[in-house]
């Protein structure tokens, strides 16, 4: 698996993240926020994406997302180790975009709602990595 130079994005600022404001002062809680499907700050967002980075995930070019390729010893491992990710992603309603053939999973996770990178993406990703680790 190769990896990508940073590319330097900014956070981009999610749809409905500062909602309409109330006393004009502080931003409404939007249901982005409230569910952690929102825009990261940027300091945030870059402490993540060192975070995920140093477990190989790779952020894409073509779209705000992070990606991951995994090898697994056998086919069974490899649906195994889907099958778990699978009932965290319905309990967390955050679902990958992920292809496997054979013994190689490559995912790719960003959250459609706000047309990017978001905490949740980050949780996924960090789950993902245990799952991975104790196959
Ligand atoms: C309607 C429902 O809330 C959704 O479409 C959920 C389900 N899974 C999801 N998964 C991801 N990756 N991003 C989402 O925004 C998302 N939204």
């Amino acid at each position: 698996m190769g990896w990508l130079m940073f590319t330097g994005r900014p956070g981009r600022l999610c749809p409905n993240v500062f909602g309409k404001l109330g006393s004009g002062v502080l931003p409404a809680l939007s249901a982005e926020m409230a569910t952690g499907t929102s825009w990261l700050p940027p300091a945030e967002r870059q402490q993540r994406l060192l975070e995920l980075k140093a477990t190989g995930w790779v952020e894409l070019e073509e779209r705000d997302a992070v990606y991951k390729e995994l090898t697994f010893k056998t086919f069974n491992q490899a649906f195994g180790f889907m099958s778990r990710v699978a009932l965290q992603a319905e309990r967390m309603n955050h679902h990958p975009e992920w292809f496997n053939v054979y013994n190689k999973v490559q995912i790719t996770l960003t959250t459609h709602s706000c047309g990017g990178l978001s905490e949740k993406d980050v949780t996924l990703a960090k789950f993902i990595d245990q799952v991975a680790l104790t196959m």
